[in-house]
């Protein structure tokens, strides 16, 4: 733990140089006050509107993120914020306002990062007759907390110079929060470590305090102590952004370099594009060209999200709004892409890494003839977020699907069936050759190439939890093929645990298994690590003698014989008998594993009403053709769907 944790030493040595709050006051503001001296911003480009962005130099602009573990409050805080500085009224009565997503609201967490710009008056009273008061800009750019979205906390945090890192004062810090604080320390960025909910009767900020500096080597003192809730310390934190966290380094005078940081499809506006501009300014009308595709746009229109979309004419160095160019898909807005002026020459800047989706599930819409809509709803879906992967696929037991990097679109109405989630597995033949298999359906098994290797991904997980509880999380890690890495106290109480565990075994229910063995006190975070030779088999289940592609599972050798077995079990339970017999096998290649048989029925439906009764004869028959259409046939067998879904909560390997 001291070692892997050493390097946060330096973390505190970042904050040294920011005096304490009432003694950082007065330099600023001799610096900033009366007319501005580092960029001279044009006021009549910069008007459009009632919002003057020109009054806004570098030295008045601070753009942060709040970053926590999920549920500990960061969107709350963040609606505090937006009503304290006027940005929203209060009690507008919405859900919270940076949460905008359907699919945020339903599953009440954040999933992407939305921004929002305000405008702050701050100082302090020189002498009895002078108020000294200075208008800044924040940007506040909210961040996801779901263990799922790391890759969005990243790509927000590449336009901060710091974060407010929020940890519930009753909870403490949990796996989240470690892996966040790392992200904004990696990206040397000011970290102000906000200690909420201090209003919980099981508030104990000493101990959350005690924590910081243990893990983090934040020093206690730093700490800001808030209810989101009750409004109690907030009016500590946006003159603690001010002061301890620096502005944005651009250069004014340099030519047009910023930042794409997002983007979305408006069905009236077309593709808006959230930007940084990092260096020199930007105004409508003006030739903006990418790096990425070096394709050409004209600024329609450009403006700050205050909240909503506010033209502005221009946006500034330092300055972090939306720009509207004429791109007709969100597809042209490459994340992380540089914009620039057309024909000027400019150095990319660092940009993000690619999202890497290492979880894909085939997607297919219960009943076949929704096929159209699912379609919609997933081009929906990635008009508004470019970074989710889709490729369509074919699977001869479910019919037309998609095979998807994330998680299913909420908005889709009808049923869909998610078939097993699977990984990246790597497979390397005798000829030197090596193949990535998303799905494991197109692993066949070729004769004459032999795999000579099979690798897998991994992961490093944080687990944080109760130390009572260090008997049943370990053998829950060892039974998913973990490696543990590193054991330690955060405090009296609590344990982290980190573990190098294959992606496949965490992929499903790994999570819920480790709240249900901890009584729910646990968090979990992981980040990837690198591919793992692996003993890797491919599990076939067969109806029939007839494989069912959409049921194929690739599985580590030594859980093969219990997981086919299961299959075999639970699809036993879920196929109804048939008018003949049905043989239900999990096979490794040629070899068989495990085999149910489901004997035949002896009557139709019909034959218990002999006699004349038609209104019966059609009321079955109707019911049987009803029950027909909820079925797949694979070959000559009838599956109900409800087996598809069953499977997965078999296979977890
Ligand atoms: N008692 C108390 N509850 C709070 C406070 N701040 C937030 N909450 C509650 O805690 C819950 C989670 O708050 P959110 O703001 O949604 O948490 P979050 O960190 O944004 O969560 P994600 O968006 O899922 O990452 C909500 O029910 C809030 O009302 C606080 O200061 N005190």
């Amino acid at each position: 733990m001291g070692a892997l944790y050493g390097a946060a030493r330096a973390a505190r040595s970042r904050l040294r140089p920011f005096l304490s709050e009432s003694r950082a006051i007065v330099p600023i503001l001799h610096k900033i006050g009366g007319e501005r001296s580092f960029c001279s911003h044009s006021r009549q480009n910069s008007r459009e509107g009632a919002v003057d962005l020109g009054q806004f130099p570098p030295e008045r602009i601070r753009n942060f993120s709040i970053i926590a573990h999920v549920d500990h409050g960061k969107s709350t805080l963040a609606d505090r914020l937006l009503e304290l500085t006027g940005t929203i009224k209060k009690g507008h009565g919405q859900p919270q306002y940076l949460d905008k997503l359907q699919v945020e609201r339903e599953r009440g967490i954040t999933v992407k990062a939305q921004t929002a710009t305000m405008f702050y008056r701050y100082g302090i009273k020189e002498d009895d007759a002078m108020e000294n008061l200075s208008n800044y800009l924040l940007n506040l750019i909210d961040t996801p907390g779901h263990v799922d979205f790391s890759y969005e906390v990243s790509r927000s945090l590449a336009a901060c110079q710091g974060v407010l890192l929020v940890v519930d004062a009753a909870q403490g810090v949990q796996a989240q929060t470690v892996a966040n604080f790392y992200l904004a320390f990696e990206s040397n960025l000011t970290i102000i470590p906000v200690i909420n909910k201090i209003d919980q009767p099981t508030a104990d900020p000493v101990r959350v305090k005690a924590q910081i500096k243990s893990l983090f080597d934040l020093d206690p003192a730093d700490a800001l102590l808030t209810s989101a809730k009750t409004g109690q310390g907030l009016e500590h934190v946006l003159p603690a952004v001010i002061d301890r966290i620096p502005s944005p380094p651009g250069k004014c005078d340099s030519p047009l370099r910023m930042l794409l940081l997002d983007s979305y499809y408006d069905e009236y506006k077309g593709v808006i594009c959230h930007v940084a501009v990092v260096d020199g300014a930007l105004r409508k009308g003006d030739k903006i060209a990418s790096s990425a595709t070096d394709h050409v746009y004209e600024v329609l229109d450009v403006g700050i999200m205050h909240p909503e979309l506010t033209p502005t004419g221009v946006l500034f160095t330092g300055q972090v709004g939306y720009v509207i160019s004429g791109m007709r898909s969100t597809k042209e807005a490459r994340v992380g892409d540089t914009l620039y002026q057309a024909k000027s020459t400019v150095v990319p800047l660092p940009g993000f890494k690619p999202a890497k989706h290492m979880v894909f599930s085939g997607l297919y819409p219960a009943d076949g003839s929704d096929f159209d809509a699912l379609n919609h709803a997933i081009d929906r879906l990635t008009c508004n977020d470019a970074g989710v992967s889709v490729s369509k696929e074919t699977s001869t037991a479910l019919g037309m699907g998609f095979r998807y990097g994330l998680s299913v679109p909420q908005e889709y109405g009808a049923k869909v069936i998610s078939t097993v989630p699977t990984v990246p597995y790597m497979f390397e033949y005798a000829d030197g050759s090596k193949v990535q298999v998303q799905n494991p359906a197109a692993l066949t098994s070729n004769p004459g190439k032999r795999v000579t290797a099979c690798y897998e991904p991994s992961v490093i997980a944080t687990i944080i939890f109760p130390s009572e509880y260090v008997g049943p999380v370990i053998t829950l890690c060892s039974e998913r093929r973990g490696e543990p890495l590193e054991y330690s106290f955060i405090d009296c109480q609590r344990v982290l645990m980190k573990y190098r565990l294959p992606l496949r075994e965490i992929v499903v229910d790994f999570y819920n298994e480790l709240k249900s063995i901890t009584s729910g006190y646990a968090s979990f975070d992981y980040e990837d690590a690198e591919y793992q030779q692996s003993d890797l088999v491919k599990l076939d289940i067969l109806l029939n003698g007839q494989p069912v592609d959409a049921m194929a599972t690739i599985v580590h050798n030594l859980k093969a014989q219990r997981v086919g077995r299961e299959l075999v079990e639970k699809l036993k339970k879920f196929i109804d008998r048939q008018m003949f017999e049905i043989t239900i096998q999990a096979a490794i290649g040629s070899k068989v594993i495990a085999r149910e048989t489901i004997s035949p029925l002896r009557k139709n439906v019909l034959a218990k009403c002999y006699g004349g009764d038609v209104t019966r004869k059609r009321k079955l028959l109707e019911k049987q053709k009803e029950g027909k259409k909820r079925m797949k046939r694979v070959g000559s067998v009838d599956i109900p769907q409800e087996a598809f879904s069953e499977l997965l909560k078999v296979s977890k390997d």
